[in-house]
């Protein structure tokens, strides 16, 4: 399925005050696989997550999106197919109801009435906030506005849902939802964390980014038992490999 495909080649994006966060960055992922991108502080994964829908122009490089390459023409039918889950809630929600926020874009696809709702209730429901709809986005605790901004994206059925940051601010249990959640989406899921732990347990393959530039690329249990990339890149392994007296410790 050519159109799931996310191709990014020699990526390079320099910030109008002259920093350059992205040097020459360069991936394929197919469709259903599921990718983390990982990095200490300021590596560059947010600008290199805003690039995948066109939030961000590059400076030089090119993007494509399944059949389409990333320019202003194709832009809304990649925005329809790549759903975006910004770092902050705050960015992603701005209508005066949760209702409504979660209306937004399946109103502007051209649902209406009965099956407008539905859309609404479920994606609210498989975030587990259903009970929010009525509620003003900026009442909302931290970790409600972030489950209802994933909402937001899921209510457009997107094939690649990309996400910055997920468990940000979430309790544990929400967490484990929000795991569980991301397990059970199909198609392709791209997404930044620091959380160590549920990048091994969501995803097969981790691309590592240093000072704006790919330093690995490859399956993410290898990843995280190379010690010196790792101390090179300024990470540290998932607790869950750390022999953890905690959690029980995997290896
Ligand atoms: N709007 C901006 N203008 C100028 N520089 C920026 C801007 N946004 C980000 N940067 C810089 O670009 C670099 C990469 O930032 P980015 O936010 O992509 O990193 P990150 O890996 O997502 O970091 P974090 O883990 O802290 O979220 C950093 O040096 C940052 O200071």
């Amino acid at each position: 399925m050519s159109h799931h495909i996310v191709a990014v080649k020699n990526l390079r994006h320099v910030y109008p005050d002259g920093t350059t966060a992205l040097r020459d960055v360069s991936f394929r992922i197919h469709h259903g696989e599921s990718v983390a991108i990982i990095g200490a502080n300021g590596a560059g994964k947010s600008t290199l997550l805003l690039h995948l829908n066109g939030y961000l122009v590059p400076t030089s490089g090119e993007i494509q999106i399944g059949d389409f390459p990333l320019t202003k023409g194709t832009l809304p039918q990649i925005r329809r197919t790549v759903g975006m889950v910004f770092q902050e809630p705050d960015d992603q929600l701005f209508m005066p109801t949760v209702y409504d926020d979660v209306a937004f874009g399946p109103l502007n696809l051209g649902l209406t009435g009965d099956d407008l709702d539905r859309c609404v209730i479920e994606a609210l429901e498989r975030v587990g906030a259903r009970h929010l709809v009525e509620k003003a986005p900026y009442h909302l605790s931290g970790g409600e506005k972030r489950r209802v901004a994933i909402a937001t994206v899921l209510s457009m059925s997107p094939d690649i849902l990309v996400l910055d940051e997920p468990t940000n601010g979430l309790d544990p249990y929400s967490r484990r939802q929000l795991i569980a959640l991301l397990k059970e989406f199909r198609h392709t899921r791209i997404f930044t964390s620091h959380d160590l732990d549920m990048v091994l347990d969501l995803c097969e393959r981790t691309i590592v980014l240093k000072d704006g530039e790919v330093r690995a690329d490859g399956p993410t249990l290898e990843i995280f038992q190379d010690e010196e990339l790792l101390e090179e890149c300024r990470l540290e392994k998932p607790l869950s490999l750390q022999g953890c007296p905690v959690c029980g410790g995997r290896r």
